[in-house]
């Protein structure tokens, strides 16, 4: 983590993921500042894929603080419904005024779910690409993925967003019913942040 301390910027405006990469984090003795924190703004997230999104927010956080910054971009693809909400999760729970609901953004997944018929299935995936942006313009990516099925009603207040249906493969409880360790060890975020760190020892 040389490359990085003793100050990281944490480019993200979602208390779920800042929680996690915090988590995440703590074995590296680093100082990590949240973007609501520095007061940062929350770009428009024009890219068409994880990596395009997460690379614009760590550039535009990296410019800003004038420091090394860490942005987080991730969500949920169904396959029956052609891999949405995918990189449109957040935009999928948010109501006509923008204020995001999980419960309705889960009921709408379920919908469409049912819509598309039982024979399409219930497998989904999460995804997460992390991008590291230095304010010299260097910037690296990673990007992790879980794969699992969904159930439905929810299950279990923990983790964030749509971890109550999600149950990853060869596991009984859904990410919203493990406890945060559990989520930690097998998690697209996780996943991501290993290479990250694979990357930064090299
Ligand atoms: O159940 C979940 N478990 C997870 O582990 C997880 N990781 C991401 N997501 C959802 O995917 C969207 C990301 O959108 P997103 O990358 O644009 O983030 P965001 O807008 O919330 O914050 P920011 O980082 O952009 O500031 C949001 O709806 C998140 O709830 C998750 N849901
Ligand atoms: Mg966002």
């Amino acid at each position: 983590m040389n490359a990085v301390g003793p100050k990281l910027v944490i480019a993200t405006h979602n208390e779920g993921k800042l929680r996690e990469i915090r988590a995440l984090m703590a074995p590296f003795g680093i100082e990590c500042l949240g973007a609501a924190e520095l007061d940062l703004p929350e770009p428009e997230e024009t890219g068409t894929s994880f990596v395009a999104n997460a690379e614009l927010k760590a550039r535009a956080a990296a410019d800003l603080a004038g420091l090394p910054a860490l942005s987080d971009d991730s969500g949920l693809s169904v396959d029956a419904l052609n891999g949405e909400p995918g990189i449109h999760s957040a935009r999928w729970a948010e109501d006509e005024a923008g204020k995001r609901d999980f419960g309705h953004a889960m009921q709408k997944v379920e919908e469409a779910l049912q819509a598309a018929g039982p024979e399409s299935g219930r497998d989904a995936h999460f995804t997460c690409a992390l991008s590291l942006a230095w304010p010299d313009g260097r910037i690296e990516s990673f990007e992790g993925k879980v794969f699992g099925h969904l159930v439905w009603p929810p299950r279990g207040d923990n983790g964030f967003g749509y971890d109550p249906v999600f149950v990853p493969h060869g596991h009984e409880e859904t990410f919203g019913e493990m406890e945060p360790a559990a989520k930690h060890a097998m998690s697209h975020r996780a996943k991501a942040f290993e290479q990250l760190v694979q990357w930064l020892a090299t």
